[in-house]
């Protein structure tokens, strides 16, 4: 999987490019030529089988209302560095989108328009059937699973990693978790990833390798989807998403540490 994609790269292609920003901004501020709002809340809920994933018959009428095939290629784009972005391309992910068909934009809407066009023209799309695959093998992990894993954790033979600040962490973490914000693997100024040289280095001293078994968590299983796609773009295979993250396991008594 090679999710991140470069600006050039959507502008030339022929992919469903899907905004996931509130419909004013998309509206309003413009978007992408072609692009299809499908916004943020309209993908997140508590009735789906997992955390915040959409029931199924939800999600297939919501992309086949943007005009969404099964077998589309999809890139997605944000204005928050690809943070909100990402859950869209992890949530097609976890109902059964082809992995290799999925894309996120590498900057957002503010990098792309320092050197592309956008438009407030509304866009009409085609009838399409959107079919989710519930067979698919996913890279989810569940609250007994990661039960499981934290003696594991704890000795550092699985990579356990809380995605959320600094000050989250010291309130509360899962046993033997490392911290990575998803924020430490973006650059500010061009709004995507860092140079890989650097992504490795930060992986590495945080002690988050590929040869490792990689559990990522947050709150709500957004900021770990951004995580998720890094992780993949740079070659990592063993990284599992726990998506009820921690809502669900402090709802369910599990234990936290704080510092
Ligand atoms: O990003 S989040 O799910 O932790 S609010």
């Amino acid at each position: 999987m090679q999710p991140f994609v470069p600006a050039s790269w959507v502008e030339g292609g022929d992919a469903a490019v899907v905004d996931v920003r509130d419909p004013w901004e998309y509206d309003s501020i413009g978007h992408l030529p072609g692009a299809v709002n499908v916004p943020f809340d309209s993908f997140r809920s508590d009735e789906g089988e997992a955390g915040k994933l959409p029931p199924r018959a939800e999600w297939e009428e919501l992309l086949s209302d943007a005009g969404i095939g099964t077998d589309e290629e999809i890139v997605a784009y944000d204005d928050t560095q690809g943070v909100f972005a990402a859950r869209f391309v992890v949530t097609a992910l976890l109902l059964g989108h082809d992995p290799e068909k999925l894309h996120l934009l590498d900057g957002d809407f503010s990098s792309w328009q320092r050197e592309y066009e956008t438009t407030t023209d509304g866009v009409d799309p085609d009838p399409a059937t959107y079919e989710s695959d519930p067979e698919a093998e996913t890279p989810l992990v569940d609250f007994e699973t990661v039960r499981e894993l934290l003696p594991a954790a704890e000795s550092g033979d699985v990579t356990l990693v809380d995605t959320r600040e600094d000050w989250e962490f010291a309130e509360g973490h899962l046993p033997g978790a490392v911290q990575l914000d998803w924020r430490e693997l973006v650059d500010e100024e061009r709004r995507g990833l860092r140079p890989e040289s650097e992504l490795r280095e930060l992986l590495e001293e945080r002690g988050i390798v590929p040869e490792s078994r990689t559990v990522l968590y947050c709150n709500t299983a957004r900021r770990v989807s951004h995580t998720y796609l890094v992780l993949r773009q740079l070659g990592y295979e063993q990284v599992e998403l726990y998506e009820g993250s921690l809502t669900e396991w402090e709802d369910r008594g599990g234990e936290l540490v704080t510092e």
